[in-house]
């Protein structure tokens, strides 16, 4: 195997520059000029394999240290929502119920199945998703994500990196899919968008079903935030995610440390693996472990506001690996509203935490917090201890 040194892929073309929009073109330029059978791969193991790990990619030590608990893969607990079909008083669901408030407490993450989110119609939109990424660079090109814009392709969504993420990332939603695909298919776009329209639609669905069901965990009437949310009016983002085998895993990371800040994000993967959960109390990253029937819904930073601090917005990262590329599906579900704690989760005892927050404004400043100890949300919106006392 041959490896590129820095020097060497700079000369080739590809520029180290911390724009990811400009090694991404660049990287594009070393592959029109090095070699032109590599385009129906992704772009970066199509152009990578075989070279050594730009510096680019290298991630800072403060993003790779951490414990990784290595006994065995956690399985997140699960549960089968097809339970919330029974009646209130059934032992089943009370204790699913349970299972869901104290793992979204904890882990910040929770597994389900019986989602009611057809499994079929979850392996077309994968394949959707890898015609996609099979694509040529020059191609994907032409729906770049640039600075500022929401939708595209690009692996730049955190402002403040300081490596760039080993994935390539698509944000799109259901109103602008096919706009975007017919960029990328000008004849043939109807596949890819409806694919990704049924999924959006159906895995909105199931947001609006677990949003009751976690609103009911808090002790407050199921239908409390209704009313941030509308009849079936949620605001969804898909972000579809491929990693490509890297050759230097332990340098690099497949999506830096991060919250997701959005009210809570309901994820499908692969059975490759890779997403790992930071547990504070241990302090130690936990791998979940992939099951393709189920899907994972975790807390973001807007729900832990709403929630007055009782769900947990948890830190998690993707790692990557040598051998295997691997996809995932993360559908941000969220509210434009202006969003409150009910009043029933404040008391003298258990004051207001958090200002209200509108997902607007909150996204201007969400994703430019670094890693770590600090929540974006705790930092930005939360209501300091000695005022509460006040
Ligand atoms: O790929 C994964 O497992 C996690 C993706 C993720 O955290 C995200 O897209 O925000
Ligand atoms: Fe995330």
């Amino acid at each position: 195997m041959t490896y590129m040194s820095e020097a060497q892929l700079t000369m080739t073309g590809v520029q180290l520059t911390s724009s990811p929009e400009k090694v991404l073109a660049s990287i594009a330029d070393v592959k029109e000029l090095n070699d032109s059978s590599v385009t129906n791969a992704g772009v970066l193991s199509a152009i990578l394999r075989g070279f050594e790990l730009p510096k680019i990619y290298v991630q800072p030590d403060v993003e790779r240290k951490g414990k990784v608990h290595l006994d065995e893969d956690i399985q997140l607990p699960s549960v089968d929502l097809s339970v919330f079909r029974l009646a209130e008083d059934d032992p089943r669901r009370k204790e699913s119920l349970a299972t869901i408030v104290n793992s979204c407490k904890t882990w910040g993450f929770i597994q389900v199945v019986g989602h009611g989110v057809d499994l079929h119609m979850i392996k077309r939109c994968e394949a959707e998703a890898h015609r996609l990424f099979d694509l040529p660079v020059s191609v994907k090109e032409k729906v770049l994500r640039v600075p500022g814009a929401l939708y595209g392709y690009g692996s730049n969504f955190f402002r403040n990196l300081t490596a760039m993420n080993w994935a390539e990332s698509f944000h799109i939603s259901h109103a602008n899919v096919r706009e975007y695909a017919a960029k990328l298919w000008p004849t043939e776009y109807e596949q890819f968008s409806s694919a990704i329209e049924e999924y959006i639609t159906q895995v909105q669905d199931l947001g609006d079903r677990f949003r009751r069901i976690l609103t009911e965990g808090l002790g407050v009437p199921r239908d409390h935030f209704d009313q941030y949310f509308g009849e079936g009016d949620a605001l969804a983002t898909l972000r579809l995610n491929f990693f490509p085998t890297c050759p230097e895993p332990s340098k690099a990371l497949g999506l830096k440390s991060h919250r997701d800040p959005h009210f809570f994000t309901l994820l499908h993967q692969d059975e490759i693996g890779g997403l790992q959960i930071w547990n504070e109390g241990r302090d130690e990253w936990f791998n979940v472990k992939p099951d393709r029937n189920s899907l994972i819904i975790n807390v973001g930073d807007i729900l832990q506001a709403a929630s007055n601090g009782v769900y947990r917005s948890v830190l998690h990262r993707v790692v990557v690996n040598s051998s295997k590329s691997r996809l995932s599906m993360a559908c941000f579900y969220n509210t434009r509203a202006t969003v409150v704690s009910p009043p029933e989760l404040i008391s003298a005892e258990n004051p207001q935490r958090y200002r209200p927050v509108r997902w607007e404004d909150y996204a201007k400043e969400a994703y430019t917090i670094t890693t770590g100890k600090v929540s974006q949300i705790d930092q930005l919106y939360g209501i300091p201890e000695q005022q509460h006392k006040s």
